[in-house]
């Protein structure tokens, strides 16, 4: 079916695309890692995430992504950015 194939071309198009975008973000996390060990700082900052979380689920909703979906995948992603922070502390 030719509308099934190009529609999973997009998908694979769209994955590839997460893949680099989250390869970027976390090169920023490490960045932010290392600051954050060399002065001090604790690895999770609760009140930036809250701020986050409430501009990502209205970020989901004017586009018509489920917000819950959105903020439990920002989670997902800053407990793994956590845990490199806690990693660089040592
Ligand atoms: O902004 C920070 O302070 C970060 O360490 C980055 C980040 C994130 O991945 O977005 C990760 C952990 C913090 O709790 C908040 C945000």
């Amino acid at each position: 079916m030719a509308e099934l194939e190009s529609m999973r071309a997009s998908i694979d198009n769209i994955d590839a695309a997460l893949v680099h975008i989250l390869a970027e973000r976390f090169k920023c996390t490490k960045r932010v890692g290392r600051l954050k060990a060399e002065y001090d700082l604790p690895p999770a900052d609760p009140e930036r995430e809250a701020r986050q979380i409430a501009r990502l689920r209205a970020l989901a909703v004017d586009a018509d992504l489920d917000p819950a979906f959105a903020e439990k995948f920002l989670n997902f992603i800053i407990s793994e950015v956590i845990r490199h922070h806690e990693a660089f502390r040592g």
